[in-house]
């Protein structure tokens, strides 16, 4: 259920897989009333969003929301928020919906049971979910060093016994983070992980061998319930 397609770099990838996420959520637009988009924070995906928001699609009909949150709000310059805001919610995109993560409570675990709330109500499966992936095979806030990171795997859960979103301290000081959890993460119609460098390559081969908490995204990589298109630059 793993297809790779390799890139020399992020700017032949971008484009790419742009217009793959585009073509996902125009399918889901086709049969719904809207299309649920989760996409990831950090450096790599501000190419892709920066192709993305120039898609020909009913943004008006399109809800975008984040798959993970550094517990900060917008100002903060680590604000995926921000990062969204920014690089996608721009032009033909800045017509779509934006759900996010941060709360604005005094912490990620005590925002979540208002975010259950918010997801709850959302239509699913994801149209599309771009994941990136950390030099230590974390992906989201899935940390290997997350203290919670079972509660955060729920390996066997479903979205209907599985919490959303959970806290993910002690993996990133100082900043606390909200995830969303393995069974959400993999509730999508199409998952994309995004990543570029040798040094990510060596993690990711690793991660391809099997399940393995040393790295979390190496789950996503051995499920076979949703499809996972890898987009990889070697440099
Ligand atoms: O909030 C975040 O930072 C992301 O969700 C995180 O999981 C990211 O995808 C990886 O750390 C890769 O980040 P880069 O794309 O910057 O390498």
């Amino acid at each position: 259920m793993t297809e790779i397609r390799w890139f020399d770099d992020n700017t032949s990838l971008a484009p790419a897989l742009a217009a793959a996420v585009a073509e996902d959520v125009r399918a889901a637009l086709a049969t719904d009333p809207a299309a649920i988009l989760a996409v990831s924070g950090g450096r790599s995906p501000v190419p892709v969003f920066e192709a993305l928001r120039e898609a020909d699609l009913d943004w008006a009909r399109v809800i975008v929301t984040l798959v993970d949150e550094r517990w900060v709000p917008e100002t903060d310059p680590a604000s995926n928020a921000a990062l969204v805001k920014t690089h996608l919610l721009q032009g033909k995109a800045a017509a779509a919906r934006f759900l996010p993560l941060y709360t604005g409570d005094a912490s990620a675990a005590a925002a979540e049971t208002r975010l259950a709330r918010s997801f709850a109500e959302l239509p699913r499966p994801f149209a599309a979910l771009i994941l990136g992936m950390g030099d230590d095979g974390h992906t989201a806030s899935l940390f290997p060093a997350s203290p919670n990171l079972e509660a955060g795997l729920a390996l066997g859960g479903t979205v209907e016994n599985t919490p959303p979103c959970l806290a993910q301290v002690g993996a990133i000081a100082p900043t606390e983070r909200v995830s969303l959890t393995l069974p959400w993460i993999l509730d999508a119609r199409h998952i994309y992980l995004q990543f570029g460098g040798a040094g990510k390559v060596e993690v990711f081969n690793a991660a391809l061998a099997g399940p393995n908490r040393q790295y979390p995204v190496s789950f996503v990589l051995a499920q076979t319930r949703t499809p996972v298109t890898v987009f990889a630059a070697r440099s």
